[in-house]
């Protein structure tokens, strides 16, 4: 994975170093059983069904034992993992250039807790931003009616129209990604959060319902039902 080819190539990063704190597992969520294997092995086998990605990154809690106790992937598994998800980004695509990538290579930043990805989503992404200047996300267009709370009463209803609900993965060339990340710091929830702060504007990808965030205790039950259905 040495010098510097010209044809950019696809690198996927999974931070998966999170404690999972809203889902009320004794673990970490993304190593909880959901249709039969731990809910990262979905996220990864999604990505290894997708060629065009020369490699995959893991970045774990430093703590974590989960991939030496099932060492059954092919991705490179780095306990890099930070306090926050911007962290352990970043200390990902520090990991990702030492094992080659460039500053040229794009880089599919996607959430181990978003098991439902799919190879086809992932290619809809990279088909609708490898021509980008930018680069882009995954995204699906706000469905409910969208409320500003104050002490637990409705102060206003905002306008839905233009809202989109982010997911993953988003997409982004290596270097503007650090350089990104590394003026945005740990305000930023995603990694588009940084690219907008550079006055950029990501690509909007849409994508459908069933790609969303295990997060709350029932999410693990809308997941297990969607692979069901998709046996
Ligand atoms: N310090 C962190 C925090 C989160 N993540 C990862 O970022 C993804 C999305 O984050 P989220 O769903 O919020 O996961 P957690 O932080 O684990 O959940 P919670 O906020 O409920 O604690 C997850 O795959 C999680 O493992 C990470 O790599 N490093
Ligand atoms: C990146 C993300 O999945 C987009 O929806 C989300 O922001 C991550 O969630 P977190 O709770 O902020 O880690």
């Amino acid at each position: 994975m040495n010098g510097t080819p010209s044809t950019p190539r696809y690198f996927a990063l999974i931070p998966c170093a999170g404690n999972g704190s809203r889902a009320g597992t004794a673990g970490p969520k993304q190593y909880e059983r959901v249709g039969g294997q731990p809910m990262v092995w979905h996220t990864l086998s999604a990505f290894a069904g997708v060629k065009r990605i020369a490699r995959t990154l893991v970045v774990v809690a430093p703590s974590d034992g989960f991939f030496e106790r099932n060492p059954t992937t092919s991705a490179l598994v780095v306990p890099c993992g930070g306090a926050t998800r911007a962290a352990s980004v970043a200390n990902g695509l520090r990991e990702l250039r030492r094992a080659g990538a460039t500053d040229n290579d794009w880089v599919l930043v996607h959430d181990a807790a978003r098991c439902l990805i799919t190879p086809e989503l992932i290619d809809r992404l990279i088909d609708s931003c490898s021509k980008d200047e930018v680069g882009g996300l995954l995204a699906h267009p706000l469905a409910d009616t969208l409320k500003i709370g104050e002490d637990g009463r409705v102060a206003a209803t905002i306008d839905r129209g233009d809202k989109w609900q982010a997911q993953t993965p988003q997409m982004f060339r290596l270097g503007m990604l650090r350089q990104a990340l590394e003026a945005a710091g740990d305000k930023v929830t995603d990694e588009s959060g940084a690219i907008e702060a550079m006055g950029l504007k990501p690509l909007l990808v849409e994508a459908g319902a069933q790609n969303f965030k295990v997060t709350y205790p029932e999410d693990f039950a809308m997941a297990e039902a969607v692979l069901r259905g998709r046996r």
